[in-house]
């Protein structure tokens, strides 16, 4: 297997940072970019493998929304132990999911996956046992993501689970200032330099919009969800897992 190259995208001053994309570029520096900067995102990978062979139904599908390079579709496919299962698994980044079919390939797992390059709203969801929202929401408009939680939920069958992961907010400004300052201060520890902190926090205003923990909760129950319980939390990125 190759070594994923370093992530130094935002290494050299930029005269204009434009927003943030999922392009050739991030694509290529992904698995680097995404471990050194969520963290726990590894720690949430191998729950998910283990949420999966508790949640996956015989016969039933898991999705995986918004894959990028198949983190927790892997995940899935190594944790499902239940016969008849299958895996689809969702981008709209080109450059991703053309990677993300070379690496599954490369994987000898044998649950079936289905991989589309699609937007998350205009994929159906039916027959799901599992749905994996691994930082993802967090990307679409505000006002799109209570529609997706509703489909979601009406996919599900009885005894599913959603697993939600996102980058939070927070209403006091002196905890969003505490976690915003953790996390800035995780990324230094992972070799990111303020210059590469403060361009990429650039790039991903008005793209990546994180919400509180409350605002995600009251959602899922609108949506339907029995009920909704944060599973794990570091600093400012948290995951959660949603019963219906
Ligand atoms: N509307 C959309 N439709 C489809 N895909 C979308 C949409 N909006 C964004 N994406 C895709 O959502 C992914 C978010 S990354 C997920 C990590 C992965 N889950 C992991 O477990 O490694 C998280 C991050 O980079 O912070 C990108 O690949 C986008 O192209
Ligand atoms: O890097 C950040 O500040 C993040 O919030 C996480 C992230 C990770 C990978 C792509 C986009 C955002």
């Amino acid at each position: 297997m190759n070594i994923p190259p370093r992530d130094t995208l935002y290494a050299d001053p930029i005269a204009s940072v434009a927003g943030f994309a999922f392009d050739e570029r991030v694509a290529e520096v992904f698995p680097d970019m995404i471990r050194r900067s969520v963290p726990g995102y590894g720690a949430i990978l191998s729950a998910i493998g283990l949420l999966a062979d508790r949640f996956a139904q015989p016969d039933s599908v898991c999705y995986d929304l918004g894959c990028s390079l198949g983190g927790a579709t892997l995940a899935m496919r190594h944790g499902i132990r239940q016969p008849g299962c299958r895996i689809v698994a969702v981008d709209n980044a080109t450059a991703m999911v053309e990677r993300c079919r070379e690496l599954l390939a490369r994987d000898q797992a044998l649950v079936p996956v289905e991989l589309l390059c699609a937007d998350i709203r205009e994929v159906p969801v039916e027959n799901a046992s599992l749905v994996v929202l691994n930082f993802t929401l967090q990307f679409l408009p505000v006002a799109e993501r209570l529609p997706l939680m509703e489909r979601i939920y009406q996919g599900l069958k009885p005894g599913g689970a959603l697993i939600i992961s996102e980058k939070l907010a927070f209403d006091d400004p002196r905890q969003q200032a505490l976690h915003t300052d953790m996390h800035h201060a995780f990324k230094r520890s992972q070799g990111y330099s303020e210059l590469e902190i403060s361009q990429k926090r650039t790039a991903l205003e008005n793209v990546l919009v994180p919400e509180t923990l409350e605002q995600h909760r009251s959602r899922l129950l609108q949506a339907g969800f029995a009920s909704c319980e944060p599973w794990f939390q570091y600093f400012n990125f948290a995951s959660l897992i949603a019963l219906k």
